[in-house]
């Protein structure tokens, strides 16, 4: 039995082990309520991964903890729209990338996209808040990539859909923070006081989270391969 979100097969004792926390392979509702009755909080990092570096990590890592989130999914996107396919290397060596990363439980790299068969981020959400209803789910992005919002497909419909979390990056979070996505929302920013409440609230909503920050980049790791 596959599972849909790692892709592997897992041995009975990883199972049953991790039962508590990894989504179940099929229809209803796979995630099981945690102990205390609070829905799972599930953040989700889709990027590139061409390939994988520490400020990935970072970002997923200081969004799990600021939000108090069960789960990051690092979701290897089978094709960035707005990106050249030229140089992008096939999906198994970005997600091996990933996993060559991660350490522990809450982080889990993933190819779900492709199995769903979306590509779009307004049709990911949609089908993922379909097969997971009991999750609540927040959109993990860097403060560059939130300056691009705008020209994503639908991106109305992305905001209405999923609550945000914009992490910094050196040298894009003064555009992000002035540009057309923020002022767009500027009434829908939670306080940094109040970020831990992301997860629960109704979008639209998003809120910066400040914290430490990494200025690696895949094209930079790419170009020092050259
Ligand atoms: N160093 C970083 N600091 C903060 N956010 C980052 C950082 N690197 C990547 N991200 C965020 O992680 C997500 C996935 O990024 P992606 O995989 O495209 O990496 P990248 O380094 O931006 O790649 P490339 O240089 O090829 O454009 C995006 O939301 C991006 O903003
Ligand atoms: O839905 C869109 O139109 C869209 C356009 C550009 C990027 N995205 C998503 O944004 C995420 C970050 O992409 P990237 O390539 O900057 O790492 C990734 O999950 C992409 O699928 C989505």
């Amino acid at each position: 039995m596959s599972d849909i979100v790692t892709g592997q097969r897992l041995p009975d004792s990883a199972r049953t082990r991790q039962e508590p926390q990894a989504p179940a392979p099929h229809s209803g509702d796979p995630l099981p309520a945690r102990g205390d009755n609070r829905r799972l909080r599930i953040g989700l990092l889709g990027g590139s991964f061409n390939p994988a570096h520490p400020g990935h990590i970072l970002i997923a890592s200081r969004a799990a903890r600021a939000l108090s989130l069960d789960q990051v999914w690092l979701m290897v996107s089978p094709g960035n729209p707005l990106k050249p396919r030229h140089g992008m290397a096939p999906l198994t060596q970005r997600l091996a990338s990933v996993r060559r990363l991660v350490r522990g439980r809450t982080l889990i790299p993933t190819t779900i996209e492709t199995r769903l068969g979306t590509r779009y981020t307004v049709d990911t959400i949609r089908t993922l808040k379909t097969r997971f209803p009991n999750a609540r789910f927040v959109w993990i992005m860097g403060a560059d990539v939130f300056t691009q919002l705008p020209r994503w497909r639908r991106w109305k419909d992305v905001i209405r859909t999923v609550p945000i979390a914009v992490m910094p990056r050196p040298g894009s979070n003064a555009a992000a923070l002035r540009g057309q996505a923020a002022s767009f929302l500027r009434h829908y920013r939670l306080p940094t006081g109040k970020i831990r409440q992301l997860p629960e609230k109704t979008p639209p909503v998003w809120a910066f989270l400040p914290g430490p920050q990494n200025g690696i980049s895949s094209t930079a790791l790419r170009n020092a391969e050259q």
